[in-house]
């Protein structure tokens, strides 16, 4: 690999929705390639890509894996990437590295709009992309028809390079839109030239026309020779999808079969010879990519292996990548190349190539590397996921406790669209995420890789209380036993704060009754009853006052005025009409237009109140609604809102304030909780 060129080298990830045959995909590019001599299937669960138990016991992606091939000269690293929304941040991780990026979509017009997301990232970070669709053996509908639907859901114009061939139902072959040459399928070999079909002739025309005006919005000569009736000359067609397709202004679209290798040669030499190479890539980023001078490399993800070595998945941006190198001040443990989860040592690797080092201990995905002490701009890394989808989990084995922090560190640096607390008020540990997939995998690794097994329920939700009303309360608190005696007494006032003023404490004590010293004692008692009030609660946004008491000079104890105003508090909170508190989430709801109303509904639905809808500026056809949302109505509302936009619909959400508990709802909240043996007692 060392004296290699930068301009051999092609990294590309391989996206799209969920089962569109990515792995496929990648299984048939390693094939043909020569990289495998037995294709994989799927189904028998024995691709290079998708090796992971987790991956091979639902027959999906559940991370990215690297795999590398060579075609004619040109080392090329595949990055098969999770299709289920659920894994999107592994997706989104992985793209940041790619100079390039293959969509694999099925031919199905109703399902185009589930591409909306990938092609929003794509081109806000303007990585050049391309489409295959797949699947044209089950295409629901003609060729034209789904290519008009994806231009719907793409920013940059869509530009196909081939046309089909059918014969009856069955795809047999396609047209090379660029040579006007037809060509026919056939099982384990290359497709063979044959004659244009005549019947074809004038779709092919359409086609073709179709694709040289859009390429001569970007280029004035190809332009002149089109108005003037031209045929321009494969050379400069090919000059300009490359320039344009390496700048991200064109999406050349191509179509296959992949579980038969059909359409994956065209495929190849598309990436060959118009995706963008390496340094360009690394100049749109602004980086300098010559092998020499300082390294600068980005992680793209982290594995933990199942012997528990750390493996960091890297892109090398800039400079040269060799083992034992120091990056950020952590030496490089071995470089391997990855074909799925196999690895191969190599001694280095240059721009462009995706690798990975192991024992790179404290760097995290995102992170950017570097050999040099000068100070590296870091470079820009996918934006976190905000997780929407939560269960509390508990170890099987109650002797497990003190292994799951670590556990779950490993997992989150793994995945960092997982996240994880322990809620101050309920203690329960929570596991968050992007759905209920995406929990279970991860429960699935704790319990193979860290021999964790965990039981799970649906978090509770944590509700507070207040009052309504005040009172003045009288606590005294007298005590014998042998010698010391123990002594206090308080006057209380409690009263009701506005909402979200939290908790007070003031006293009023004139001419010493209750002695400086014992106060705090006082408060301390206040507050620990206000951990649990008359409901089973936290207690907040209440004022107390200490307006009046006596002590006993020999008997009174800060501990005594403790329990003085605990036994105040007990006997005067439920006098204060108590009530429960909720806490409200502020939400906006992201989704295709067409679906703003039932967007609208779920929200209602759900005793949410509506704030404001609009449409998202840079995102044509798409609406963000406001509300304010229940947080006990939030637990299973990404399901129902994936349920109701085709799983594209997504939401962010941040705790906003408390509020009452509707009436109706008090009770069923309360016998839940009591029934849950935590009621105040
Ligand atoms: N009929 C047909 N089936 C295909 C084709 N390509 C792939 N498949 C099947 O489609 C299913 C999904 O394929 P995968 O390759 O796992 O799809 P994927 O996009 O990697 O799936 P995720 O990564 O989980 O999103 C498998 O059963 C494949 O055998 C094709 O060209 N035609």
């Amino acid at each position: 690999m060392n004296q290699k060129a930068i301009e051999n080298t092609r990294n590309v990830a391989i996206v799209g929705p969920y089962s569109s045959g990515k792995t496929t995909l990648l299984e048939s590019l390693l094939f043909v390639t020569g990289a495998i001599t037995r294709k994989g299937k799927v189904t028998e669960g024995n691709t290079v890509s998708d090796s992971s138990a987790e991956s091979r016991d639902r027959q999906m992606s559940v991370e990215v894996s690297a795999a590398n091939t060579t075609y004619q000269d040109i080392n090329l690293t595949f990055l098969d990437c999770p299709g289920s929304i659920e894994f999107a941040q592994e997706t989104y991780n992985a793209l940041v590295g790619a100079g390039a990026a293959i969509i694999v979509c099925e031919p199905v017009v109703d399902r185009v709009l589930t591409l909306a997301p990938l092609f929003k990232f794509l081109d806000d970070w303007e990585i050049p992309h391309l489409v295959f669709i797949n699947k044209m053996d089950r295409a629901a509908n003609n060729f034209m028809e789904v290519l008009h639907a994806l231009k719907q859901v793409s920013s940059r114009p869509l530009l196909p390079q081939q046309y089909p061939i059918r014969q009856a139902h069955d795809l047999i072959g396609y047209i090379d839109l660029i040579s006007e040459q037809a060509y026919h399928y056939h099982p384990g070999s290359p497709a063979d030239p044959v004659a244009l079909p005549d019947d074809l002739k004038e779709e092919e025309h359409q086609a073709r026309q179709e694709m040289l005006e859009t390429l001569a919005d970007f280029d004035d000569h190809l332009l002149e020779e089109l108005l003037e009736d031209i045929d321009p000359p494969q050379d400069e067609i090919l000059q300009d999808l490359k320039k344009e397709l390496s700048a991200d202004q064109i999406v050349p679209v191509f179509l296959g079969m992949a579980d038969q290798d059909y359409g994956v040669r065209p495929l190849l030499e598309a990436l060959i010879k118009e995706a963008p190479s390496p340094k360009e890539t690394a100049t749109r980023r602004g980086l300098e990519p010559q092998d020499n001078g300082d390294t600068i490399l980005q992680v793209l993800k982290t594995y933990f292996t199942p012997q528990g070595g750390r493996l960091s998945l890297v892109r090398v941006w800039q400079g040269k990548l060799t083992d034992g190198m120091i990056l950020n001040g952590v030496r490089a443990g071995g470089i391997y190349s990855l074909m799925g989860q196999q690895q191969q040592a190599i001694n280095e690797a240059s721009v462009g190539d995706i690798v990975a080092i192991g024992r790179l201990e404290g760097i995290q995905t995102g992170d950017t590397l570097t050999n040099t002490n000068k100070d590296i701009k870091p470079l820009p890394k996918a934006d976190t996921l905000k997780p929407v989808y939560a269960l509390a989990i508990t170890p099987e084995n109650r002797k497990d406790e003190v292994k799951l922090s670590s556990a779950l560190s490993k997992l989150l640096e793994e995945d960092p669209s997982l996240y994880w607390e322990q809620h101050g008020d309920t203690r329960e540990v929570i596991l968050w995420g992007q759905g209920e997939i995406h929990l279970q995998v991860a429960l699935d690794r704790l319990r193979r890789k860290y021999n964790l097994p965990m039981t799970t329920h649906l978090p509770q939700i944590p509700y507070k209380e207040t009052i309504r009303s005040s009172t003045k309360v009288h606590g005294r608190y007298k005590h014998q036993t042998g010698g010391h005696g123990a002594f206090g007494d308080v006057y209380l006032d409690i009263k009701p704060l506005n909402r979200g003023e939290g908790f007070q404490f003031h006293e009023t004590i004139v001419g010493g009754v209750v002695p400086k010293q014992y106060i705090p004692g006082v408060e301390t008692g206040v507050r620990e009853y206000l951990s649990h009030g008359p409901l089973g609660f936290p207690v907040v946004d209440v004022n107390v006052t200490l307006t009046d008491g006596s002590y006993h000079s020999v008997d009174s104890s800060e501990q005594a005025f403790k329990q003085a105003a605990r036994l105040a508090m007990t006997e005067g909170m439920p006098q204060c009409s108590p009530v429960l508190l909720e806490p409200i989430l502020s939400i906006t709801v992201s989704a295709p237009s067409e679906f703003t109303s039932k967007a609208l509904q779920l929200i209602t639905g759900r005793r949410g109140q509506i704030l404001g809808y609009e449409g998202i500026s840079g995102w044509k056809g798409w609406d963000q609604v406001t509300a304010y949302l229940p947080q006990a109505e939030m637990q299973n509302f990404i399901i129902e809102l994936r349920s109701l936009t085709m799983g594209v619909g997504f939401f962010n959400w941040e705790f906003d304030h408390l509020q009452e508990v509707p009436d109706k709802l008090t009770e069923s909240v309360l016998a839940n909780h009591n029934g849950n043996g935590n009621g105040k007692n």
